[in-house]
C-alpha cells in the first residue's frame, strides 16, 4: 500500500482535509450564532467522528460519506460509534471466549465469531458493519477500476485510486492483490483511519479546555500566521502543508497531545522464533540472577504498551505525567523522545519500523488541520462533567464519563465563537 502513503500523496490531501474541517466548523457556527452568548455544549466525539468520517472517505476513496449533512448513509450509520459498541469492556463469558478462541486455528476462530454473532449483539454490530462496508468496498473498486481504465489513472489522488491503479499496473501475478484483498484494504482503511483521528481531535480539545492558557497562546500563533498569509495576498484560511509545518508551538501541542493521549494504547505481537527482548538495564530475577535480556520463546504473545512508553519518567522526565506542550520546544534533548523509536517526533503513537502506521503522514496533516480551522474559529472550555471524563480501550482510546461508559464516546465540551472574529 506504500505508493499511496507518501509525504506528497499526504500534503496533496490538504484541500481535501480543510473541507472536512471548514465543514464542522460552518455547522457549529450556524448552531452558535443563534444562540444566547454564541456558546453551547457539543459532545465533540460525535462531531469529530462524522467529520473524520467525511475526510477518509473523500482522501481515501473519493466517496462521499456526507456525514456531516445527512447522517443517512448506509456507510456512515454502520460505522457511527462503532468501536464503542463493538469493543465496550467485555463480560466474564466473552473474555473466556476470546481466550478459547485465541488458542484455535484461524479458520476455526472465525468460525467461532461467525457462529457467535447471530446471538451476541456486539459482534453482530461488527458483523452488519463489515457487511456494509465490503459492499460499498465492492462497488468502489469496480467504479476506480473503470474510471482508471477511462482516464487512464489521471487525476485520481485519493489512497483507493492509487491503490487500485498501482495494482492494475503490477505485472506480477504472485504480489497483485485479489479483489478480495483490495476490499480488505480498504476496511482496515476505513477502520485505522476514521476512530482514530476523531478521538485524537477530542482528546487535545480536551486538554486546550483544561488549560486555556495554552489554547490562547496557540490561537496568537495562529492569528500571526494568518495575518502573514493575507499580507502575502494569501487567503486567510489558505494554509498548506508547509504553512502547518511552520507553526512551532502548533506543533508542539499535537506532539504533546499525541504523547499523552495516544490514539491507540497498546500492540500486540507474537513471536515466530524463539528470541530475546534486550533490557536497556539489567534485572534481578526473583532468584535473584542478574539478567539483561528476556528469553521470549517462539509462539509467546507479547504487549507492548503505548501509553505507559509515552509516560515514561526516564524519557520524558518527572512531570511525564503532565500535559506541557513547552518540553517540545526546550533544548534538553533527554527529555523529549531522546531515544528514536517511533515514526513522529520519536513517540510510539504510530509505532515503529516495519509494521508502523501506514497512515501517520496523513493523520498528522489531519490532525494539523482540524486544529487550525478549530481554533482559529472557536474557544473551547471545560464543563463539570469533565471531571468525570475517563479513558476507555474501545479498539482505539475514546473518553467516556464515569458511570456512563454505556453511553459510548463522551467529551461535553462548552464550544463559543472565538471572541477576537466577532
Ligand atoms: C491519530 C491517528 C492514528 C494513530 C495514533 C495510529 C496508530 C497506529 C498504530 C500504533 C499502528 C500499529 C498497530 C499494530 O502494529 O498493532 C497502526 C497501524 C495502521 N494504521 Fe494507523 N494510526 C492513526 C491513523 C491512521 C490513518 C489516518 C490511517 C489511514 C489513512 C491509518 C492506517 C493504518 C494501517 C493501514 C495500519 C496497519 C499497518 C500494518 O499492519 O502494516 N492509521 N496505526
Amino acid at each position: 500500500m506504500n505508493p499511496a502513503f507518501g509525504a506528497s500523496e499526504a500534503k496533496a490531501l490538504v484541500p481535501i482535509f480543510s473541507a472536512a474541517a471548514s465543514s464542522l466548523s460552518n455547522k457549529w457556527k450556524d448552531m452558535l450564532l443563534v444562540s444566547n452568548d454564541q456558546s453551547d455544549v457539543f459532545n465533540i466525539p460525535k462531531w469529530t467522528s462524522r467529520a473524520t468520517l467525511d475526510a477518509i472517505g473523500q482522501a481515501g476513496f473519493d466517496y462521499n460519506f456526507g456525514a456531516m449533512e445527512n447522517q443517512d448513509n448506509r456507510l456512515s450509520k454502520a460505522y457511527h460509534n462503532l468501536f464503542a459498541d463493538v469493543f465496550a469492556a467485555p463480560s466474564d463469558r466473552s473474555m473466556i471466549i476470546n481466550a478459547v478462541a485465541s488458542l484455535l486455528p484461524i479458520k476455526f476462530m472465525a468460525r467461532l465469531f461467525e457462529y457467535l454473532s447471530r446471538s451476541n449483539p456486539r459482534l453482530a454490530r461488527g458483523r452488519q458493519a463489515r457487511e456494509v462496508a465490503r459492499e460499498v468496498a465492492r462497488e468502489l473498486v469496480q467504479e476506480k477500476s473503470k474510471e482508471i481504465l477511462d482516464r487512464e489513472g489521471k487525476g485520481a489522488r485519493d489512497v483507493m485510486s492509487l491503490l487500485v491503479k498501482a495494482n492494475m499496473a503490477s505485472q506480477n501475478e504472485r504480489t497483485r492483490m485479489s479483489d478480495e484483498e483490495l476490499y480488505a484494504q480498504m476496511l482496515i482503511i476505513f477502520i485505522a483511519g476514521h476512530e482514530t483521528t476523531a478521538n485524537s481531535i477530542s482528546w487535545i480539545l480536551l486538554e486546550l479546555s483544561r488549560h486555556p492558557e495554552i489554547q490562547d497562546k496557540l490561537r496568537k500563533e495562529i492569528r500571526e500566521k494568518e495575518s502573514q498569509l493575507v499580507s502575502e495576498g494569501r487567503s486567510q484560511s489558505g494554509f498548506t502543508a508547509d504553512d502547518y509545518d511552520s507553526l512551532p508551538y502548533m506543533n508542539a501541542v499535537l506532539k504533546e497531545a499525541m504523547r499523552y493521549h495516544p490514539a491507540v494504547i497498546r500492540m500486540h505481537r507474537m513471536a515466530f522464533v524463539d528470541d530475546c527482548l534486550p533490557l536497556s538495564e539489567s534485572i534481578k530475577t526473583a532468584s535473584g540472577k542478574e539478567i539483561s535480556e528476556i528469553p521470549v520463546p517462539k509462539g509467546q504473545k507479547v504487549m507492548l504498551s503505548i501509553g505507559g512508553y509515552n509516560r515514561n519518567k526516564e524519557v520524558y522526565g518527572e512531570d511525564a505525567h503532565v500535559f506541557r506542550p513547552e518540553r517540545w520546544l526546550e533544548n534538553d534533548d533527554s527529555k523529549k523522545g531522546g531515544t528514536s523509536i517511533g515514526v513522529y517526533a520519536n513517540l510510539l503513537t504510530f509505532s515503529g519500523g516495519v509494521r508502523s502506521c501506514i497512515g501517520w503522514r496523513f493523520a498528522v496533516l489531519e490532525l494539523q488541520t482540524f486544529l487550525v480551522e478549530l481554533i482559529s474559529n472557536f474557544e473551547f472550555s471545560t464543563t463539570p462533567k469533565c471531571d468525570k471524563i475517563r479513558r476507555e480501550t474501545r479498539g482505539v482510546m475514546v473518553p467516556t464519563i464515569e458511570g456512563e461508559v454505556e453511553k459510548g464516546g463522551q467529551c461535553p465540551l462548552r464550544v463559543r465563537i472565538a471572541r477576537d472574529t466577532e
